[in-house]
């Protein structure tokens, strides 16, 4: 468990982070989600030590980081940014392979792992494996990115903005991968963010900063439900409920259905998030859609099934008009 205990760093007469103390649950995602300027990035660097705190500490399994050999500490914390800086010279295998070969692992070993890696990140190690940083995309650099970053297998992910240079469809699709992947790792993960939709939809937990400080500490549904203070439920927005169905896979509302059902309907990938795929809905004008993994029919959603399912949380929408086109 990472516990920061009154930390602090100051700037000159100004802090950056003040007083911050909380703790980021094992085997759970927190995002830590506020404003530009708030600390989250001086806070997710003092984790690592990357930044050294003015005040307070930060205790990993209860040890004072600031004891630990900063080499040592990151050792066991694996960090994503934004800029991954894969090294341009050396193939995708060898950029995952960095830390493991650092350590003086076994290569053989080292080899089948990374390959293990680049299929968990959706990215076939036959194909990619080989390939130079310059001849990906932004979104499959950023999978190589986390996949370097899982090859150490350390318990403790750290990830300053890691999805933001993706377009929104390649953000959503590496969300998912990586959510789909911490469902079998169980990391300790912290994500900076600034975006809400990210936040809530990845989060396990939400860490919302304000001034350097915290202004809630809860789950998505705390967040949204039970704002702690104006500042939350502003900074969350009217439409928090709303984006709260953006961390929800429409998988979940499929309802099993056969290939005649589903003909003609609107088609909705399964990883897309629920509230977009109410926008696909109202955009189609369908009330129901067929959700597919890829090309297998998983069934068929009712618009009204997704309205109810947050009926209390769903006043802004307006569900199309019965008996329109299909
Ligand atoms: N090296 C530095 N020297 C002086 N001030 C700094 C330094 N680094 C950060 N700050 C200030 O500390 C505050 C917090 O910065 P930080 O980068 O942690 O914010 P953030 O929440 O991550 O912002 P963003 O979302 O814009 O990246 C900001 O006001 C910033 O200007």
């Amino acid at each position: 468990m990472i516990t920061l205990s009154h930390l602090e760093k100051k700037y000159g007469d100004t802090y950056a982070v003040k007083d911050l103390s909380l703790s980021f649950p094992d085997a759970a995602i927190t995002a830590l989600l506020g404003p530009s300027g708030c600390g989250k990035t001086t806070t997710l660097r003092m984790i690592n030590r990357l930044i050294e705190p003015s005040g307070g500490q930060v205790l990993l399994d209860g040890q004072d980081a600031a004891r630990l050999k900063p080499e040592a500490l990151r050792r066991g914390i694996g960090y994503v940014i934004q800029q991954i800086g894969l090294f341009p010279h050396l193939s995708v295998a060898q950029n995952v392979a960095t830390v493991p070969d650092l350590l003086g692992r076994d290569r053989a070993q080292t080899r089948r792992r990374v390959d293990e890696l680049l299929a968990l990140v959706g990215l076939e190690p036959s194909v990619y494996r080989d390939k130079r940083p310059a001849e990906l995309s932004g979104g499959q650099a950023q999978r190589v990115g986390v996949a370097r970053a899982l090859a150490a297998d350390p318990p403790v992910l750290l990830m300053d903005e890691p999805f933001g240079a993706l377009d929104p469809i390649a953000r959503d699709e590496v969300q998912e991968r990586f959510l789909n992947i911490q469902r079998e790792l169980k990391k300790t993960v912290v994500i900076v963010s600034h975006d809400i939709d990210e936040a809530l939809r990845m989060g396990d937990y939400v860490a919302l900063m304000q001034s350097g400080q915290l202004a809630q500490f809860g789950t998505p549904d705390d967040l949204v439900r039970r704002p702690a203070s104006e500042f939350v439920r502003q900074f969350l927005g009217d439409d928090a409920n709303l984006r709260q169905l953006a961390g929800v896979p429409v998988r979940q509302f499929a309802r099993p259905a056969g290939a005649g059902e589903a003909a003609g309907l609107p088609r909705i990938e399964a990883a897309t998030n629920t509230r977009t795929a109410l926008a696909l809905m109202l955009r189609a004008g369908s009330e129901q859609a067929a959700i597919w993994d890829g090309e297998t029919l998983l069934g068929v959603v009712g618009f009204s099934d997704l309205v109810r399912a947050e009926a209390a949380t769903l006043p802004a929408v307006t569900p199309p008009a019965t008996g329109s086109s299909r």
